[in-house]
């Protein structure tokens, strides 16, 4: 059998035998909505959706916004440690089975907070189901905290103080939600407080708006660039971040489901981890957008061609850019 032959068989099974990390996945964007709908009924939260597939079908996005509209509204139904718990470890178990050995995972908290659950039930019923998880599977979950970018800076800041009985447990801080018009520099004061407190950084910069948020993220000093697909776009800063050694975690199937992109083939992806920077794939909210975390490396394998030995490398990248100490 020819290189190309094996190449052009790459499957689920080969995929999920490379072992990974998954550093781009944000726990309330894991909730399948079969399980949406029952801590719905449960929590006595209602919902614009009566049935799976009336849910299913609002999972058809326009863009960013678009999306983050139905994410908050579906989140908004987990109200009770064990709804935290639960989730945990059915993303955990999935991705167990993916071939992940390490999960860097992002909560947002603010939207629950808005919605009344402290955030000791967030965070405790979230923590336990990352040790019965390692216990059971042997897999390495960590918890970064993030916050949403169209709130203002001063509401980021008190997540800080309200995370600090945590600190231990919390590897780092994270940035996400509506990113044009709420660019990383409106954010300064708050990730050099988080770096000073002793926190690793990342933030979502590049996915919905240009190249120059991944210029501002990268002038905050963050560890990592969430996206980063805009750094394509600009020759000089593809450079500046291979030279950085500045991972982007990359989520092709997201990109492909809010417009970021046209089709898996149009993806950046091959060709900015052949200019030399630290590509990594994830999934970022996997029943969104269609798959979990194997299943963007096949897929992006069949849009763009990808060989073992390239689907080996990224998953290597995983693992050499997950904040675990070395
Ligand atoms: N793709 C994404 N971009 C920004 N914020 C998010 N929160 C969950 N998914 C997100
Ligand atoms: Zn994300």
């Amino acid at each position: 059998m020819s290189t190309a032959d094996m190449d052009a068989d790459i499957d689920l099974a080969f995929v999920r035998s490379l072992p990974k990390a998954e550093l781009h996945v944000h726990l309330e964007g894991t909730l399948e909505p079969a399980t949406a709908l029952a801590c719905a009924r449960r929590n006595g939260v209602s919902l614009p959706w009566g049935s799976e597939e009336e849910l299913r079908a609002a999972y058809d996005f326009a863009d960013l916004p678009a999306f983050l509209e139905v994410l908050f509204r579906v989140a908004g139904t987990l109200r009770q440690r064990q709804d935290f718990f639960d989730l945990a470890m059915d993303y955990l178990r999935h991705v167990h089975a993916d071939g992940v050995t390490r999960a860097e995972v992002f909560v947002g908290s603010q939207t629950f907070l808005d919605a009344g659950v402290p955030i000791e039930v967030i965070l405790d019923g979230v923590l336990a189901a990352f040790r019965e998880a390692g216990e059971e599977w042997g897999i390495d979950a960590r918890l970064i905290c993030t916050a949403q970018r169209h709130r203002e800076e001063s509401t980021a800041l008190e997540l800080l103080d309200l995370i600090e009985p945590w600190r231990e447990q919390v590897i780092g801080i994270g940035m996400g939600s509506a990113e044009r018009g709420n660019p990383p520099s409106k954010f300064a004061r708050f990730f050099a407080e988080a770096q000073r407190r002793g926190y690793r950084t990342t933030i979502h910069a590049g996915e919905d708006a240009p190249a120059s948020y991944v210029v501002e993220a990268l002038e905050l000093g963050v560890d990592r660039i969430d996206h980063g697909v805009a750094v394509a776009d600009d020759p000089a800063l593809i450079r500046r971040v291979a030279d950085l050694g500045v991972p982007l975690t990359m989520c092709p199937l997201s990109n492909v489901a809010l417009k970021v992109v046209p089709t898996l083939a149009a993806h950046p992806l091959k060709r900015l981890l052949d200019a030399g920077v630290v590509v990594t794939l994830n999934s970022d909210d996997p029943p969104f957008f269609g798959g979990y975390v194997a299943d963007n490396y096949v897929a992006s394998a069949a849009g763009l061609g990808l060989t073992r030995a390239e689907l080996t490398r990224l998953a290597e990248n995983s693992l050499a850019s997950c904040w675990a100490p070395s």
